[in-house]
Formats: C-alpha cells, structure tokens, sequence
C-alpha cells in the first residue's frame, strides 16, 4: 500500500494521526494518508511564517523566486505522468485528462515564472514640493490554500504560483479525498530548491484540519476553493483572524444554444462541459437552454452521444467518463435525479448508479421543461445536465440568469450581435462564445454571486498576493515646521 507524508518546514513527516484513501474505481484502500490536526497546522503556519520574515526567502530578489518558479514549472512537466497516474488512482479522474491537465499546470508555474520580477510599485506625484512617495508591493503574508479534491494540482497552482511570485510563503492543505498528487507534488517543490517554510503542504479534514488553518492567527489570507457551504464557515472563521479570503465556490452554469449554431459542434461542447471529469467541474455546464425549434433535435442528438460514452477504468486510456470521486457524491447525485424526476423531470437517459465495484454514475440528461425541477437549481458536481427550451432572446437571457451562481456560461449562436447583447447580460464570470471550458493562465476566472470572489488566473491574480506600503521620503533639510499642524 502507498504511504504519503506531509510537506512541514522542508522536510517531509507523517501526521498527527493517518486515514485510508479509497481508490473510487474500486471501493477499496489503496494508500495510507498523513491527518493533520491542530498541533500539524501550528507547525506548518509557524514555518510560513518564520519562512516569511527570517530566512533566505525573504531576502531573495524577485527575479531569483521567478528561477525557483521556472524550476518547478519543468519538474511539474516531467513528472506529469507520475503526477496524472496518481491523480486518477486517488480521485478516479480519467487519465486521459490528468495527463493533460496535469502537463498543462507546468504552464501555470511558467507564466507566474515570468510574473515575479514584472511586479512594480509605483512613484505618486504627490501634492507637496519636499515629498517623494512611493508604494511598496509586498507579499500579503502567510497564505492559508484550501482546495477540494478535484483537479487538485491545477487547483492549487493558480493560487501557489501568483503567491511565490509575489513572494508570499504558504500552507495548502489538499482535500482528504484523494490527496496523493499534491502530497507528491510536495517532493517537486522540494527538489526545485525553495527554501523550507515556503511551501508547506499538508492534508486533513475540513473541521479539524481546514478549520485551524483558515483561523490561525498568523495567516493573512485564505484563497478557498470549495462548495458555497463550506466558504461560509472559512468567512466565519476568518472573523478569528480578519484574513482577507478569495473564494472559487460551485456552479449551475448555463449552457444556451440558438437555433442557427452549429448543433455538432455544441453537442461536442455540452458532452465537454458536463459529462467530462464525470461532471466533477465547477464549471459544468449543467443547464441546457436550448431554442425551442431545435430541442428535441439536439437532445436526440446529445442522448446519442451520451449513449456512446465509454464508461470503464480511469487509469484506461480509453474511458471517457470514470467513477465518482466518492461513495457520498455517487449517493448525493443518485438522490438529487430521484427527487428532481419526483417533481416531474423526464429522463432521456442515465439516472441512476450503475451497480458493481466503483463510485460508477452514467451521463444523465433530464428533461425539465415546464417543471420546478431541484436539479435546475443545486449543483450536482456530477454528469446530469437539465434541459430547458426558449422561444425569445430575452426568455434566453432570464432563464440563464435565474441562479443564485454566476461561475460560467456557454452561448452559441452564429449570429454576432445577439453573442454581443447577450455576453453582456449574462451575470457570470466566464462567457465562452462558441467554445466552452477553455482554460489559460493568462485568462483569470472566477465568479459572480454564490460563486464567490476574487479572480484566479492571470496577472493580477499575482497582485491580489501583495498589499501595499506608502513610503514618504522628506527631502527638505529645513527643520519641521508647525509641530501642530497636519501637512
Ligand atoms: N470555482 C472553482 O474554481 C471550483 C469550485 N469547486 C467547488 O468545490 C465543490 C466540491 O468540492 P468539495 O471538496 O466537496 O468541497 P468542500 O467545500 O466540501 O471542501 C473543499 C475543501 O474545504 C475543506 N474544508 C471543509 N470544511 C472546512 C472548514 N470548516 N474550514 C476550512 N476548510 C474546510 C475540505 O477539507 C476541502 O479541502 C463544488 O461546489 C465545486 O463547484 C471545485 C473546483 C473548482
Ligand atoms: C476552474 N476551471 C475553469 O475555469 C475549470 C476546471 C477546474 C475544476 O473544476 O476543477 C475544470 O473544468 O476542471
């Protein structure tokens, strides 16, 4: 059986206590997980910290953290595979998406890389003759990263790298399903030479472990990646603390199709945005909204798809959808399709777990035409996809916007003025045009409403690590004046 160990002042330990970790392709243990509880996240907060102000980190110039940065960008390359292969005997993600995703986070690193010395601060022209002022950007402080177990190495490069390259020092804490890839990850960091302190990854449960870190005093920031549930008890803890928080929360993400669009073309998107990652994706698009005229053509023409889906091992380079990440979501979402086809919801297909070893749930559709379906309204985080039909653009448009979630949106249409009316009126934070769940670390997302705030991705990501320092530099050499006035 694999044993994994915590990441804590550059050297590697087991936790305060251990826990097994469940491969969901199989429903057995597979590996042996370091617990950190409050005692392991003291330890790890307080390295950050010392990291932070005392050792070698804090006196390296950017453009040093930028190589560190570039090293590890090509470890993560190297090691990719390795990095995939456990990735998805730990979550159950296909491997033909971890190896991508997974080669593609290197990038992530890359970009922040090049980010670390293009950080400036800035001179103002102050309104005084015997004033030079300038602002500082400094890194924001000890930085606590909670992320959910799916696409955990993508999940926390877009908050370690902007974070190194601003130079803060920080404790991620994986989620305790299927912690693996960011427990070996630990080891690239390692070897790429960051000094010890800087990175400390360790992982726990939400209560004990999550908890502790997101209040300890010594943390300044909390970049959260979760369900809206769970961001309310980081805000609340944040209380503790007054840590400033970024939140990536969940999603039911409108997918809205006209009637002139290239149908084959979306119908390979919508199978994209829900039925990849098995649904696991904040970003699923999970609401159909389809023009009346073409619905049961398109349904017809996703339900074939769908049908067509290779279900099989995640670690078979030719499955297309895996298992659930665990037994709760494979039970969550079984439940949440038996009460939405209760109030009314047709199935076109799927529907209910499919039976046998492994968290296994087929691509669902549900036809929720003219029903107050739950499925239109909570996140699955899982393959299940609602339909719905318009007659009007406007109709379009308010069915789209009728969540409390605004994370992302799929629109398609040939028509190029009705794409401009309505990116403009879509309330999320990512609309793609003709394209759906495209990612880039030069392009930020994050979300509006329920899904949270602050924006991962891009370079003002990296910014979003520092604060400021107003530095007045008097350059009179006259004795101060009037002690007793303000100048
Ligand atoms: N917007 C985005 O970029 C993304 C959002 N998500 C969202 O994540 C959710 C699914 O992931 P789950 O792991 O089920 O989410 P979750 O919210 O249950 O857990 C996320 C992390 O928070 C930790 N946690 C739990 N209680 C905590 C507490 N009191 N204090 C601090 N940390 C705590 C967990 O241990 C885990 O590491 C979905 O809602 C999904 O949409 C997932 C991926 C990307
Ligand atoms: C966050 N994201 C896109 O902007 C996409 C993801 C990440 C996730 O949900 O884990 C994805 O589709 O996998």
């Amino acid at each position: 059986m694999r044993r994994f160990q915590h990441y804590i002042d550059g050297e590697f330990s087991d936790g305060e206590a251990r826990y097994p970790s469940i491969d969901p392709a199989t429903g057995a243990i597979w590996a042996d997980m370091p617990e950190a509880r409050e005692a392991d996240v003291d330890r790890a907060v307080n390295a950050a910290d010392r990291a932070l102000y005392d050792g070698p980190w804090s006196k390296m110039t950017a453009t040093q953290r930028g190589k560190l940065l570039y090293k590890l960008a090509d470890l993560v390359a190297a090691n990719a595979q390795i990095l995939a292969e456990l990735e998805t005997q730990d979550t159950g993600k296909i491997i033909r998406e971890t190896s991508a995703q997974i080669a593609y986070v290197a990038e992530y690193y890359r970009y922040y890389a090049g980010i670390a010395d293009k950080i400036e601060g800035s001179y103002l022209p102050i309104d005084k003759p015997d004033m030079d002022v300038w602002l500082r950007r400094e890194p924001i402080g000890v930085v606590a990263m909670v992320v959910p177990w799916n696409s955990q190495l993508f999940l926390s490069a877009v908050k370690i790298g902007p974070a190194l390259a601003a130079g803060c020092t920080m404790v991620v804490k994986a989620s305790e399903d299927g912690p693996a890839p960011l427990l070996e990850f630990a080891r690239l960091v390692h070897q790429a030479g960051f000094p010890a302190g800087v990175v400390n990854i360790i992982t726990g449960f939400g209560g004990s472990c999550g908890a502790a870190l997101g209040r300890h005093p010594k943390v300044a920031h909390v970049a959260f990646t979760g369900g809206p549930e769970t961001a309310r008890h980081v805000v609340r803890n944040s209380a503790e603390n007054l840590a400033s928080t970024s939140l990536e929360l969940g999603g039911k993400s409108p997918f809205i199709v006209f009637a002139d669009a290239d149908l084959e073309s979306a119908a390979n998107a919508q199978v994209a945005g829900i039925f990849a990652a098995t649904g696991q994706s904040c970003v699923a698009g999970s609401r159909l909204i389809v023009e009346r005229s073409v619905k049961d053509k398109f349904v017809a023409l996703l339900r074939e798809k769908a049908q067509a889906i290779r279900i099989g091992a995640p670690l078979d380079m030719a499955t297309e959808v895996g298992p659930l990440a665990t037994k709760r979501q494979q039970d969550n979402i079984g439940a949440l399709v038996a009460r939405s086809i209760e109030s009314g919801a047709r199935l076109v297909t799927g529907g209910s777990k499919i039976d046998g070893e492994g968290f296994y749930f087929p691509p669902t559709i549900l036809d929720c035409d003219d029903v107050d379906s739950p499925s239109l309204i909570e996140e699955f985080f899982g393959p299940v996809l609602s339909v719905v039909s318009f007659e009007t653009e406007t109709e379009a448009l308010m069915l789209a916007n009728n969540t409390r979630y605004g994370l992302a949106s799929g629109l398609f249409t040939q028509n190029l003025t009705r794409a401009h009316r309505l990116m403009k009126g879509i309330r999320a934070g990512i609309v793609w045009v003709n394209t759906y769940r495209a990612v880039s670390p030069i392009a930020p997302f994050g979300g509006f409403g329920l899904s949270g705030h602050g924006r991962e991705g891009g370079m003002a990501a990296a910014l979003d690590y520092t604060r400021t320092k107003t530095i007045w530099l008097r350059t009179s050499d006259d004795p101060i004046p009037d002690p007793f006035v303000m100048r």
